[in-house]
């Protein structure tokens, strides 16, 4: 998605390196967390991270893409503080990711993630309760453990994000029962519910390194306009994403009646295509029978999201977003080189298609 020559200026940075670094120095300070975890609350987190499989088995299973523990890292070096600064932010906001997606799924009824079975279709709905509760609370514990001012600020930060996170998920579920709702809510909802939370991973590594609230907050931007143009590219993989790759049922966000991006932006269109697609989605809302629609008849409603504009709107969308966020870096003094890789981590947002 950004220009071919700016693609080109930023071949230099290896993102999959990036992320790699992100999750190397996280994980075991976040499997020292997860451990300190009441059985089977322990081994039920140890599944959904991927490191054992549902008999209990160790496993190397897919534990997300780790961005934003390479965010939180890089984050740090903004400061000329090591990315090892930045693990305890790395870890503190992967738990609430975490956390957010148990209850998500719970909330949502899906049962793919990251191409398992989701936590509470193998351990059942109180276990994906407890367990994301639990997440959330050892995410203030690992900072708070650090007993510094900065830690203190850090965990603020997060506190603050967790609550825009949980704001958001209401928005959206609130929004899933009505027949429309405009663009500018579903921003605000979005803003919430994926904004927030990269927002505060791309500030608390340089937050904890020391930064002042000037420098944290133009982070804080960057980060906030990355999150709306990573979820933009969510409601795309939503509809039209490869499970291959998703790792999730085909047309989630569908089956789900989410009001996401590409519904909205569609419904808001003029024509044809976009009044079929609100007659359509007002009859489906009184359906009985949503539960057994087929493959076709959500392929037909995709389609006609395509026609009356929703998809480009929306890929438009994240463009314009992963332009804001670079742009927020403009303010920020930092080495060239930690410029270059927040700049890629944001091409890879969106250009990803998992
Ligand atoms: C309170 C509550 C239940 C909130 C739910 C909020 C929620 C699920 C927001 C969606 C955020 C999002 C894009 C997740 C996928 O992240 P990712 O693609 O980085 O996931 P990964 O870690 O698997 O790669």
């Amino acid at each position: 998605m950004p220009p071919a020559s700016q693609a080109a200026r930023r071949t230099a940075v290896d993102v999959s390196a990036l992320l790699e670094r992100g999750r190397t120095l996280a994980t075991p300070v976040l499997r020292a967390a997860v451990d300190r975890l009441a059985p089977p609350m322990d081994t039920v987190a140890a599944y959904h991270f991927g490191w054992i499989d549902a008999q209990g088995r160790p496993a190397d299973g897919d534990g997300g893409k780790a961005v934003r523990p390479a965010l939180a890292v890089l984050s740090a070096e903004v400061t000329g503080a090591a990315p090892q600064t930045g693990v305890p932010g790395a870890v503190a906001v992967e738990l609430v990711h975490n956390f957010s997606l148990l209850h998500d799924d719970l909330m949502d009824g899906d049962e793919q993630r990251r191409h398992r079975d989701t936590v509470w279709k193998v351990h059942g709905p109180a276990q994906a309760i407890l367990v994301g509760d639990a997440l959330f609370a050892l995410a203030n514990e690992v900072l708070l453990e650090l007993g510094t001012v900065e830690a203190g600020r850090a965990t603020r930060r997060l506190t603050r994000a967790s609550r825009a996170l949980i704001d958001g998920q209401a928005q959206d579920i609130s929004y899933e029962h009505r027949d429309r709702v405009s663009v500018e809510e579903c921003l605000e909802m979005e803003g919430n519910k994926t904004g927030a939370l990269l927002a505060c991973a791309s500030s608390i590594g340089a937050v904890l390194g020391g930064a002042d609230e000037r420098t944290a907050d133009a982070l804080e931007r960057y980060g906030h306009h990355l999150g709306l143009a990573f979820q933009a590219v969510d409601d795309l993989l939503g509809i039209w994403g490869d499970p291959e790759s998703t790792g999730k049922q085909t047309w989630s966000d569908l089956r789900q009646r989410k009001k996401s991006l590409p519904v909205v932006a569609a419904l808001a269109a003029d024509g044809p295509a976009a009044t079929r697609l609100g007659e359509i989605l007002a009859a489906d809302a009184k359906s009985s029978d949503f539960a057994n629609f087929s493959e076709e008849e959500f392929a037909a409603r995709a389609a006609l999201i395509e026609e009356a504009g929703g998809r480009e709107w929306t890929a438009e969308e994240a463009r314009r977003q992963h332009t804001i966020a670079i742009e927020a870096l403009d303010v920020v003094d930092m080495p060239d080189r930690v410029r270059e890789q927040f700049t890629a981590l944001a091409d890879f947002v969106v250009v990803r298609k998992r």
